[in-house]
Parts: C-alpha cells; structure tokens; sequence
C-alpha cells in the first residue's frame, strides 16, 4: 500500500480557515494514496495555546472535519486527517484525531492521552483521552497516537495487543527534541515489529520552531522515507505482510513475560 504523510507548515501568517482550504487542496492531488497521513493541531498550531478555545470545534460538523471528509472522497483515500482543538458538548476540549474512510464517513477518533506542557498549555487547557484507539483498514491494522504519546511506550503495547500493524502518529514535535524523535519513532517500530508513520508540522508558530522530520519505519526499524525540516509531502510504499512475517521469523512478543 501507499502511504503519502503531508508535513504542513503551520505559518501563523495564514488563518486556520485559510489552512483548511490549502490543506483540502494538498489532499485532493494525493489521489492515488491508499492512505494520507496529516499531523497535529495543523489548525490551529500545537503550540498556539491562546487560540486553542476560539479555534475549538466540534468532531461531528465541525469546519475541520467537514472540509477533511470531503477531501477525502474526493481524492478517493483513508485520510488521517491530523488533531483538532475538539470541544464536546459539555464544553470540554481535548486533542483529537480523525481518521476518515474513503467515502468520506468518520472511521476513528481518538483523543490523545498524553497531554503535553506539564503545568501549562495542553496540559491544563485538554482533558486527556482515556482509551486507546484501534481501525482496521483494508490493508492493514492501525493504531492511533498523537505527539506526546510517543514516549509512552505502555500505549503502543496496548495497541500492538489490540492488533496494530500501522502506528500512525500525528504531531507537531519541536525541533530543540528532534533527536528523541528520530531515536523514539524507531523505537516504537522495533519493540511493536510494526510499521510507524510519523507526521509532524514544519514551520515556527507561537514561538517554537518545528522539526518537520515526517518519517515512515518499517517493522525491523529501518527509515522507508524521511522529510526534511520544510513543508513536504512524503510518500512511500509499505508491505504490511512484512509485519506478520517479522512477527513470525523473529518472536520477540510471544516471548513477553510480564503483561500488565
Ligand atoms: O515530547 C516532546 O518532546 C514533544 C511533545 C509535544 O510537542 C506535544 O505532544 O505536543
């Protein structure tokens, strides 16, 4: 299958509503994808805390997923389409994904459990989700995770255990850390032996460069493709039998002693 990850730069000089329509238009020309992967709060900006409740919207009609479903029939593809400042109806904002099917129907959506800032910004702006979130796809398994999450390596073993082949992660990661991502998305493939699909922005916004660096690994850790620091759109071909046959010729999960 063909994995096409759009690294977005997040430039504060371009509206949110601005950005939805450049970012329609990037997904409508990957036709052809099996799977478009985008990053996080792309929006808005993961760092834009200040804007995050008049940027909120809801999953259901929300501009954000509206725009995403219909770029996603349109071009024909699965489309995880990145995290939006969700606000649910009891007026509470969370980080949430949206992985759309190629009619356009929401598949997923998961709200990210590792809330970023320790004392300050996400962290004290989001509730965090509280499950771990699996979809299958025709060619595969995935599990979703959002930025932060990548250093919990607990979550990825919940969602090898629920299936996952494909750990598809969006984030808007800084560039001052891009060595543990680069050390951290290869991580996660190795002791998953899954495929990791890592989108984040490029660009500065509030302040905080961003490291760009949209990577696709493979089960043996090995970088498929990787983006450099601007906006790019990164795509490569993926064997997803190569998961089930890593799994098989080199068992290191059967092998697992201690289970929570
Ligand atoms: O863990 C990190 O270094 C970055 C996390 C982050 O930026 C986020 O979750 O938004």
């Amino acid at each position: 299958m063909r994995a096409t990850l759009v690294q977005i730069d997040v430039d504060p000089a371009e509206t949110p509503a601005e950005r939805r329509g450049r970012v329609a238009a990037l997904v409508r020309a990957q036709a052809g994808a099996d799977l478009v992967v985008l990053p996080e709060l792309w929006p808005v900006g993961a760092f834009a805390s200040g804007e995050f409740a008049a940027e909120a919207e809801p999953v259901e009609g929300g501009p954000t997923a509206e725009a995403m479903s219909a770029a996603a029939r349109d071009a024909g593809v699965w489309l995880h389409a990145g995290s939006v400042v969700e606000r649910d109806p009891a007026g509470a904002l969370y980080n949430t994904s949206l992985l759309f099917a190629p009619d356009g129907e929401l598949a997923a959506v998961y709200r990210k459990i590792h809330r970023f800032g320790f004392d300050s910004g996400e962290a004290v702006l989001m509730s965090g989700g509280d499950r771990v979130v699996t979809a299958r796809l025709p060619f595969g398994v995935a599990g979703l995770a959002t930025c932060y999450d990548l250093r919990f390596p607990e979550q990825f073993r919940l969602l090898v255990e629920g299936g996952a082949e494909l750990l598809v992660l969006c984030a808007g990661w800084p560039a001052r850390r891009l060595a543990h991502w680069q050390v951290l998305v290869r991580a996660r493939a190795i002791e998953s032996q899954a495929y990791v699909l890592a989108c984040g922005t490029a660009g500065t916004h509030a302040g905080v460069e961003q490291a760009g660096h949209s990577v696709v690994v493979d089960p043996w850790g090995e970088v498929l493709c990787e983006a450099g620091a601007g906006e790019q759109v990164l795509s490569c071909e993926l064997d997803v039998g190569l998961v089930g046959r890593t799994r098989a010729q080199f068992p290191v999960l059967r092998d697992r002693v201690l289970r929570g």
